[in-house]
């Protein structure tokens, strides 16, 4: 093997994010405890549980929403190499999270400005990676709601006049418009109907890995991780209880609430 190519191939297997000890418990409950779990670029990592389990404690700690009670979260930083995400200045953190970072929430009205434009709502991200040129901001804002299939006529409407499946692609387009390196997802495909949710998660699907994206998404639905994750993690009252390459978690689940969990769904 040549040098060149074992350079690369060492900076392939680099961390995008290492998650260490990682705990948070809010009074005497729990949220999570103990987590640890290493990310690489490109890879799509999927957290399930039932309803209290900790996956939303767990996202916001990954996403610096959150600060832990114990444990380190370290991000390679453009240029700078791995950096514990809670030892970041607010400045820095918040740069983080508007370019090389995306948040897809549930709820899209969390993760839209509701009173700009659908054009508005992904140039604003543009610019905050520092691009000016009007034309070229709203070429690319018309090029992304191509791309989450909304019309082109609608650049100018306001995402309140869009259904909750318009609302959701046009968020996600907000958040995928930078190329963000780590995407965190939280029930993506949450409250929408079936044949809505179907549509979105080939259009995720499709994007994420076009991109190359590294993502985390929690949701209690087996479809969504199914489809969209490589590695699977199982959190169980607060512990990770399980984990492992998708398939593999979900055809032969060790864990008894792993095994509950997926013969829940298969009797449906
Ligand atoms: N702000 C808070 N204050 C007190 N307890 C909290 C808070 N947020 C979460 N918890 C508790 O932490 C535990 C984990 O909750 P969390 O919301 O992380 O679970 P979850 O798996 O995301 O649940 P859901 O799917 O219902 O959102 C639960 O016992 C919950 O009651």
């Amino acid at each position: 093997m040549s040098a060149a190519m074992s350079l690369s191939s060492f900076n392939e297997r680099r961390p995008l994010l290492r998650v260490e000890n990682v705990g948070k418990s809010y009074g005497k409950t729990i949220g999570c405890r103990d987590v640890s779990f290493t990310l690489y670029p490109g890879e799509v990592i999927g957290i399930v549980g039932e309803s209290g389990s900790g996956k939303s404690t767990l996202l916001n700690l990954l996403s610096a929403q959150l600060t832990p009670d114990s444990g380190r979260v370290d991000y390679d930083m453009e240029g700078q190499g791995l950096r514990n995400i809670y030892d970041l200045s607010e400045p820095e953190r918040r740069r983080l999270v508007r370019t090389d970072w995306g948040i897809v929430h549930q709820n899209p009205r969390d993760g839209l400005r509701m009173d700009v434009s659908a054009g508005g709502n992904v140039g604003e991200r543009l610019m905050a990676v520092g691009q000016r040129h009007y034309g070229n901001i709203r070429a690319e804002g018309l090029d992304w709601l191509s791309k989450v299939e909304l019309d082109a006529s609608r650049v100018d409407h306001l995402p309140k006049t869009f259904s909750g499946g318009m609302q959701q692609r046009l968020q996600i387009a907000r958040n995928l418009v930078t190329r963000p390196r780590l995407v965190f997802m939280d029930e993506p495909t949450g409250g929408l109907d079936v044949s809505v949710q179907a549509r979105l998660l080939d259009l995720l699907r499709g994007l994420v890995r076009e991109l190359g994206i590294a993502a985390i998404v929690v949701t209690h639905d087996l479809a969504v991780v199914r489809l969209l994750a490589d590695r699977l993690m199982v959190m169980w009252k607060g512990n990770v209880v399980e984990e492992g390459l998708t398939d593999q978690v979900l055809d032969d689940p060790h864990h008894p609430y792993t095994q509950l969990l997926v013969s829940s769904v298969l009797q449906v």
